[in-house]
């Protein structure tokens, strides 16, 4: 695990860019090509959009990218509560890449249970047996769930599916999200998060006792791949390590 803190979000946003780019690089020069997990809350945005200026746009090769989501609430794309209008209208609608190749996870006239059955096949064919995403971007709540692994739910006892799909009662809402064991092989996993409202679960998640049911985010653990943490000043206020150096 590595974590950096940042002066801010432009920082983190830059930094971010310029990692989705090298894993991008590699992953398409050694396999042809690149498979991310986006994620959703208002971290990304700006990352998404530096992503598709012009400056950073040409140095990703989107006709070979392929797109999932971490996580997602189920409503229709052109709802605001969507977090892949988000990715839609900040990135994916300014860059070249196919439409085959963006796993939108919704779709109408579908139960989200029978759906995520579905997604996980569409995981298993374009991840082959490895099953490891390129790259899973991820946020954290101010409670410590990451993904839509929320605290005290069944999905983060789930052990063989890859994409599960629950009905988030504190929400009012289902929800579809790759589980644990997925996220956890992919070759990197970057974790984005601002402001204090998130600093009392940061230090939990990285420093208190291991209690995955309370802080969810401690279930990031990757097999073989390598954790980030990208965290501004305020997110990282209650730590008490050094992870500078
Ligand atoms: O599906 C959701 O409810 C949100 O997407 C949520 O999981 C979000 O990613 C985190 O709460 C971080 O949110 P911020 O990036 O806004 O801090």
């Amino acid at each position: 695990m590595m974590l950096k803190v940042f002066d801010n979000k432009e920082e983190i946003s830059a930094t971010a860019a310029q990692l989705f780019i090298d894993i991008a690089q590699k992953a398409v020069s050694e396999r042809g090509r690149f498979t991310v997990a986006l994620t959703g809350g208002t971290s990304p945005d700006a990352l998404y959009t530096l992503l598709s200026s012009p400056a950073f746009k040409d140095k990703v090769d989107w006709a070979h990218t392929f797109i999932f989501w971490g996580d997602e609430r189920w409503v229709p794309l052109t709802d605001d509560k969507s977090n892949a209008k988000m990715a839609h209208r900040t990135l994916l609608s300014n860059v070249p890449i196919p439409e085959s190749q963006i796993f939108y996870m919704w779709a109408d006239g579908k139960s989200p249970e029978e759906f995520a059955q579905e997604y996980e096949q569409q995981v298993r064919q374009v991840l082959g047996d490895a099953l490891s995403f390129d790259l899973v971007l991820l946020g954290m709540g101010g409670e410590g769930h990451t993904a839509s692994l929320f605290p005290y739910e069944p999905v983060l006892k789930e052990k063989d599916k890859l994409v599960y799909a629950y009905f988030l009662a504190s929400q009012d809402m289902f929800r579809v999200t790759l589980t644990a064991p997925l996220i956890n092989k992919a070759q990197n996993i970057v974790v984005m998060l601002l402001g204090e409202s998130k600093a009392a679960a940061l230090h939990e998640v990285l420093e208190g006792e291991h209690n995955p049911e309370l802080y969810p985010a401690q279930l990031l653990n990757p097999e073989n791949g390598k954790l980030l943490w990208l965290v501004d000043q305020a997110a990282a206020k209650d730590l008490k390590g050094n992870y500078n150096s």
